[in-house]
């Protein structure tokens, strides 16, 4: 049974419809994404949660409690949700400490609460300092602090890692992931960086014009996603026309074992779009099946540029070191099944034309 339900929720500004029917379940415990485009509807469905804005339809539910529905709007403070913004947000004039405890009630606990969560965000040296001598990962760790000081339900976390330089991003969000795991919170992130989302999260959640379009582990997300959309948005695709032909996919690569990634039935000479993931091909040197058109480097691995005999064009994802040079004649194998999807008459945009 899942900790937070949240059904049917539509949310507008003024008559413009922005969250459009959104269902997502975060089971207790969980880290779950929300991945999508910039101006698909995360931060609003963060500040719908956190009672920020009302629910037109729809429910939103925390354990036993009904947070909103059309009738139902309960007070922000009453809510037991946490936020941690983009750009931690904390109060310039009080100290790390005051900042941790600024939702805590007077009690005798509570310096000792500041200081165990000073120390378990690695800030116990830091509590007396202001925001203003602060890194943007230490604040990032303050916001983090403050929003667990007063135990919440759930945990809402809005990009919280954009503004960070890459490095610093990578190993911060790694160290939030494990302490929100460590302490059991369940937790709901928005991010519109498929890396971080795939990397952190135990459910991800892909999200486009207001709508949730697939939900699942960023496993059956990335490896088996609904749609061209979900596909391309998640991660590379190589993309073939072919025809279907009883599990198998007749395209520019010859026949290939598939499957429907929507669990469709197709019938045998219907034509479908062919999706594989750069690093299902495999190249191996010598053979005549391509010639090696360009190398782009990335240290671990390489995307590697490929033109078969018929003069079409793929990518295959290559780990490092052994990478071909170009002009190179390769052998081009595949060691995953391909995806199938239905074809439909009017051209669906791709995510590289709405991103
Ligand atoms: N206060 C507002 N009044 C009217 N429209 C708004 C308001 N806030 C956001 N919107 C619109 O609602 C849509 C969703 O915005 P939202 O901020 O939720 O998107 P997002 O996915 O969080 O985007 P980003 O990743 O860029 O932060 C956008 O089209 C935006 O222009």
């Amino acid at each position: 049974m899942s900790w937070v339900v949240i059904d049917g929720l539509s949310v507008a500004y003024g008559g413009t419809t922005v969250l459009d029917r959104v269902h997502l379940e975060i089971p207790r415990g969980s880290l779950t994404a929300v991945l999508g485009p910039s101006g698909c509807g995360k931060t609003t469905l963060l500040r719908a949660i956190a009672g920020l804005l009302p629910a037109a339809g729809g429910t939103i539910r925390v354990g036993e409690k009904l947070l909103s529905s059309p009738t139902v709007q309960r007070a922000p403070e009453k809510r037991g949700v946490g936020w941690v913004p983009q750009d931690a947000s904390l109060f310039p004039h009080l100290t790390v400490g005051e900042n941790i405890g600024f939702g805590l009630k007077r009690s005798p606990g509570r310096s000792g609460r500041i200081a165990d969560l000073a120390a378990m965000v690695g800030l116990g040296e830091l509590i007396d300092r202001a925001p203003s001598q602060l890194s943007g990962g230490q604040a990032q760790r303050v916001a983090l602090a403050r929003s667990l000081a007063p135990r919440p339900d759930l945990v809402l976390l809005d990009e919280p890692f954009a503004a960070l330089d890459p490095q610093l991003r990578s190993t911060l969000r790694r160290e939030v992931a494990d302490l929100l795991r460590g302490q059991s919170n369940t937790s709901l992130l928005v991010t519109h960086d498929q890396e971080e989302a795939l990397s952190l999260a135990d459910y991800v959640a892909v999200m486009r014009d207001g709508r949730i379009l697939q939900w699942g582990t960023p496993h059956e997300v990335y490896e088996r996603p609904i749609s061209r959309w979900v596909a391309a948005f998640v991660g590379d695709t190589v993309e073939m026309d072919g025809w279907w032909s009883g599990g198998r996919v007749q395209c520019a690569l010859g026949l290939v074992e598939a499957e429907m990634a929507d669990g469709s039935e197709s019938v045998d000479g219907a034509p479908v779009c062919v999706m594989l993931r750069p690093e299902w091909l495999n190249v191996t040197a010598g053979g005549t099946d391509a010639t090696v058109t360009a190398v782009s480097y990335a240290g671990h691995d390489a995307l590697v540029g490929l033109e078969l005999p018929t003069g079409f064009a793929v990518r295959a994802r290559v780990a490092a070191p052994d990478l071909p040079r170009r002009g190179d004649q390769v052998t081009v194998g595949i060691r995953h099944r391909a995806l199938a999807y239905p074809v439909v008459s009017a051209s669906v945009p791709t995510p590289a034309a709405t991103r």
